[in-house]
């Protein structure tokens, strides 16, 4: 045998080597699922992600190939947490509510936490006609853009783990509900219209709140779609005075009761 092929002999026991460390890693990581899971601990802990990014850090401080490593576990933590969201569900997560509620924050993190796909339904469906959303309803009308909402929500069906950001509007179709609950769990965040307020005030890109942005009419017109907003939903979370963090560990933890 030569160098060569000697070298090659080598290389493909490294790789064997690396298998190994893969499949007992990923084993663990089941496993840590799986005690936080009987003890009711909190599912999302970033600060234990912070830890290990440190630990890595120090470890290829002086590392030639540093640059390459923590690329190759960028993707290696990237994995592991789509491992983690299969395991706690094997479907799409809707999220629903009024404007302001946070679905578009909460999908956000919601991804970077399970390296989840994110569907930003309004966002998807300006892209496809190159229209923004108010120009779609001035040019075709409500009926052309809440049939846009039901096609995309029967197409997203043959995805899995995704969050889908639904229009605040969404749910106030019966058809696009009943394409929502096929997609998964279907979760309601809510604030009170002060909340909102607060939230939304600043921004100019809800065209609905024209005209009401103010307590008063935020409180009006959701009290005119909670009945929709609540039929449609699995999960009901209200969000005053929580934490990102919170919000999402709240979620998962009511997905996990509704799995047992
Ligand atoms: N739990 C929260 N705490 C504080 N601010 C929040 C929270 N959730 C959302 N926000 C803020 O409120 C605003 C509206 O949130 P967004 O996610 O766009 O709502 P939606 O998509 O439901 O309309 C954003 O500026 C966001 O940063
Ligand atoms: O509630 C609604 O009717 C709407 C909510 C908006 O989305 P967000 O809830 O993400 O703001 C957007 O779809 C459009 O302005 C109409
Ligand atoms: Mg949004």
């Amino acid at each position: 045998m030569n160098d060569l092929e000697m070298y090659r002999e080598q290389l493909a026991l490294c790789d064997d080597k690396i298998i190994d460390a893969l499949v007992e890693r990923n084993a663990i990581v089941e496993k840590i699922m799986a005690y936080k899971e009987e003890y009711g601990m909190p599912i999302l802990q970033p600060q234990q992600e912070a830890k290990q990014k440190m630990r890595l850090e120090e470890k290829l401080e002086d590392n030639k190939y540093k640059e390459e490593i923590y690329d190759v576990f960028r993707r290696i933590l990237r994995n592991s947490k789509k491992i983690q969201a299969r395991k706690l569900f094997d479907y799409n997560i809707v999220l629903i509510g009024f404007m302001g509620a946070g679905k578009t924050t909460i999908s956000d993190y919601l991804s970077t936490m399970f390296a989840m796909k994110v569907v930003e339904m309004d966002q998807l469906i300006a892209e496809r006609e190159e229209m923004s959303i108010p120009d779609i309803f001035a040019t075709y009308g409500e009926e052309y853009f809440r049939d846009l909402e039901t096609g995309l929500l029967v197409e997203m069906q043959s995805n899995k783990n995704t969050v889908i950001s639904c229009g605040g509007g969404a749910a106030l179709r019966e058809r696009n509900v009943e394409e929502m609950k096929k997609n998964g769990r279907v979760v309601l965040l809510t604030a009170s219209p002060q909340t909102i307020y607060e939230r939304v005030k600043d921004s100019d890109d809800r065209p609905v709140l024209n005209g009401r942005k103010n307590v008063k009419g935020i409180s009006e017109l959701m009290e005119q779609r909670r009945e929709k907003y609540e039929a449609a939903a699995d999960i009901v979370i209200n969000t005053d005075n929580k934490t990102v963090l919170q919000i999402c560990e709240e979620l998962v933890q009511r997905i996990i009761e509704m799995e047992e």
